[in-house]
């Protein structure tokens, strides 16, 4: 690991991963990778997931193909230095932020979207200019080699790597110093990266998990709202960090949501839900089990079924759920959707202020005024108002979590900026040192006030004539600059 990585910076510290043109030339690389071998992409994930290859298009190619797309699109206006404003003492001054690339990434990825967990940090690392090792889930181990095969294919063999394996190999991966960390997976494992990454003060990016809550006002068009949640819920088994992982309504809409929900799978994946395309399986037995055990005790009031040998668990609906038992004290992460009975909208408030601060919120609701309260008085990771999941979607939005849900975010330039330095540039000239005395020692009252003149702006009476000649004078050397430039 440790020559690997060695070899990645040494590449990095010869300049090659700066160039724009560099840039631009390995993300059209990418994109030909995911274009040309689209369907090997397409196998592994579904060998992994259970995933048809429409759904792993959609919820995952098509996201990565919209990010390089948006790189290529723009990269050249995100690498150019921003002038910024300037103060009195730096009139004369050229200042700028320039954009600079960290050094190298590691971007650690989960099993649950295998392909874009991975790609759509690996863009934007390209993008700002670093080398990147990625470390794929060894739980979607279908998905994690293609990418090794693939990977060095298409890229700079020197700059970018994939390292594969599981805690042993992530373990040795984070003994090394690097110069950013993405990591994607559960919380537990999130602080084993950051105490990590402290030994170097690596900056990290965690993209981690919790309880979204979805808030159901009443008066809402159920059949709508039903459609959605279904959607987002059961998409990839229950098994998205986004999905909504459990209903906060008014006790009296809960039948009326079951049955809306139950009518909603009929039509999504047919009355046999085994033999739909569109319906995906636990990722592994230790998974399934966990899912299983959550439904203990609980009232099943639609679904509930699971086959442990095809790791089939059904879309499921829980009613009236005692906020004490298991399923509500850890992300479900599988296709159970408990219902939490609450009186109203203040009672959803606390209670979603009294737990973790979740990846997502949804709020369900006609009424402007309580959706505007509602995200006012709580706190997550993103919001989506009257859907579910597509926040994610939209990558002029950054994406990540808050608290207990992470640190950081990515997609679209939210990505460069995370993988990039703002380096805050100024560039003086060794002329005009007269003015400069003003701050050298020995310091005085009289300095002082200077001082208080340029950066705060604030004038002593008593001088105000000699202000004033300076100010003239300020004024005749930026005409004189004007003139000397425009000549
Ligand atoms: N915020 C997001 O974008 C996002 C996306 C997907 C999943 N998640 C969250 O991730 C969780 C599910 O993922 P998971 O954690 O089961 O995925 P996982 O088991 O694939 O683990 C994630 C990564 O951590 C590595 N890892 C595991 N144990 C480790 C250890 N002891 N030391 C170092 N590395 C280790 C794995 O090799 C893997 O690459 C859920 O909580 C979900 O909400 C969040
Ligand atoms: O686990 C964490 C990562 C989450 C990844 C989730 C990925 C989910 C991606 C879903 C993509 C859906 C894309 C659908 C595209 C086409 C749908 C067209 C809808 C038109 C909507 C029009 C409107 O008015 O809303």
């Amino acid at each position: 690991m440790e020559s690997l990585v060695q070899q990645l910076r040494q590449t990095f510290r010869s300049g090659r991963s700066r160039p724009l043109r560099f840039r631009l030339q390995q993300l059209q690389a990418l994109r030909r990778m995911v274009q040309e071998r689209e369907k090997d992409i397409l196998s592994a994930i579904a060998a992994d997931l259970c995933k048809s290859e429409f759904n792993a298009y959609s919820q995952e190619v098509i996201t990565v193909l919209g990010e390089i797309d948006l790189m290529l699109g723009n990269l050249h206006e995100w690498v150019t230095a921003k002038p910024v404003k300037k103060n009195l003492l730096t009139m004369m001054d050229e200042a700028y932020i320039q954009p600079e690339p960290l050094g190298v990434i590691l971007i650690i990825g989960a099993w649950n979207y295998p392909f874009v967990l991975t790609m759509q940090p690996l863009v934007g690392a390209i993008a700002a200019g670093n080398a990147v090792i990625i470390k794929p889930s060894e739980l979607s181990e279908n998905t994690a080699k293609i990418l090794a095969k693939l990977l060095p294919q298409y890229l700079d063999q020197d700059l970018y790597a994939v390292v594969n394996g599981g805690v042993e190999e992530t373990t040795k991966l984070l003994e090394q110093r690097f110069d950013h960390i993405l990591y994607t997976g559960n919380t537990a494992v999130g602080k084993i990266v950051m105490e990590a990454a402290a030994k170097y003060l690596t900056p990290v990016t965690l993209e981690l998990g919790g309880k979204s809550p979805c808030y159901i006002d009443e008066d809402c068009d159920l059949g709508v709202v039903c459609r959605r949640i279904t959607w987002g819920k059961y998409m990839n088994c229950g098994q998205t960090c986004i999905a909504p992982d459990y209903i906060l309504c008014e006790a009296s809409l809960q039948s009326q949501i079951v049955q809306k929900i139950k009518e909603t799978v009929k039509e999504f994946y047919g009355e046999n839900i085994k033999e739909s395309p569109d319906y995906e399986r636990i990722i592994n037995l230790r998974h399934f089990k966990r899912i299983q055990s959550l439904l203990e005790g609980q009232k099943i009031a639609f679904g509930g079924e699971t086959d442990e040998a095809t790791r089939y668990i059904a879309p499921t609906v829980l009613t009236d759920v005692d906020p004490e038992t298991r399923v509500m004290q850890e992300e479900i992460f599988g296709p159970v959707l408990p219902i939490v009975p609450v009186k109203n909208a203040d009672e959803a408030i606390n209670f979603i202020n009294k737990r973790e601060k979740p990846l997502a919120l949804y709020i369900f609701s006609h009424n402007n005024k309580l959706i505007k309260r509602m995200i006012d008085e709580t706190s997550s990771g993103g919001v989506t108002v009257n859907d579910v999941i597509m926040h994610f979607t939209l990558n002029s939005l950054p994406f990540g979590g808050v608290g207990s849900s992470g640190m950081g975010a990515y997609h679209g330039k939210h990505s460069f900026d995370t993988f990039s330095h703002q380096r805050p540039c100024l560039l003086k000239s060794l002329k005009r040192e007269g003015a400069n005395k003003l701050r050298y020692p020995p310091n005085s009252q009289s300095k002082v006030d200077w001082a208080k003149f340029f950066v705060l702006k604030q004038f002593n009476k008593g001088k105000l004539g000699l202000l004033l000649l300076t100010f003239l004078g300020v004024v005749a050397a930026v005409i004189i600059k004007f003139t000397l430039e425009c000549a």
